[in-house]
């Protein structure tokens, strides 16, 4: 591939500009594995489940999905729920206050090769975007000290507050794609998470570039993705 084929890069977050999809499955992990061990006939909770059903979906669809995948089914609960309680929004703001005490403990970077891909596509001239399902987004992306070089963030927030519906549906990087003015067919996305690269394909872009940070370079081909790399390292200079 080669940059100069495109204007715009929409970049996903948690993954591919952060290590922070590793956060979030941590912070899942401390919700859900005591939660399925508390109910009887349940499987422990793995990694699988994760990738499976949460990775890069809004929270909210992210425990809608993992209950439905073991047959459970919870009240749906309001926005104030205790964390402590036991309905959907509560699991969820259990997971929240757990993924806020990870970042509050710990310093997030930048990946070394998705800072250094960054860069070089600014200066070049290339229009940037964050798409991302986070509701915390901004906080990580402001501790990465490359906000300034994004022109527009579509995240958790904005597909909240503007009804947009998450991913896999491809509107949050329509969405970006628009906020920018450039065309979709010139636009890149750049993705880890299956229902991500889903999107980035059901949408009219340019190429869908798949990130494997654990998900498989298989799994990410068979969602859409053009190609797939390891690291944005192997992306610097193309
Ligand atoms: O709970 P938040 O911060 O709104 O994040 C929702 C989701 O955001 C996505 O970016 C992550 O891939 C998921 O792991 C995460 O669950």
């Amino acid at each position: 591939m080669t940059w100069s084929n495109y204007r715009a890069i929409l970049f996903d977050l948690d993954g591919v500009i952060t290590p922070t999809a590793e956060v979030h499955m941590r912070a899942w992990r401390q919700v859900f594995e005591p939660f399925l061990t508390g109910l009887p006939d349940q499987e422990p909770y793995t990694e699988h489940d994760y990738f499976t059903h949460i990775d890069g979906k809004a929270r909210i669809d992210g425990v809608r999905d993992l209950l439905a995948s073991r047959g459970l089914v919870l009240p749906e609960g309001s926005p104030d729920d205790d964390p402590a309680s036991e309905t959907v929004v509560s699991l969820g703001n259990r997971k929240n206050q757990a993924f806020r005490q990870i970042i509050t403990d710990e310093r997030i970077r930048p990946y070394p090769g998705s800072e250094e891909l960054v860069r070089e596509l600014a200066a070049a001239g290339f229009r940037l975007a964050i798409v991302s399902s986070s509701r915390n987004a901004r906080v990580v992306l402001e501790s990465t000290g490359l906000a300034d070089l994004f022109e527009v963030v579509v995240d958790g927030e904005v597909v909240a507050h503007d009804d947009i519906e998450g991913k896999p549906a491809p509107d949050a990087f329509k969405h970006a794609a628009a906020l920018l003015g450039v065309p979709e067919n010139v636009c890149v996305v750049v993705e880890d998470a299956t229902v991500g690269v889903e999107a980035g394909a059901a949408g009219g872009f340019g190429l869908v570039i798949g990130v494997d940070r654990g998900t498989g370079a298989d799994a990410l081909l068979a969602a859409g993705a053009d190609l797939v790399v390891t690291d944005l390292s192997e992306l610097v200079g193309a």
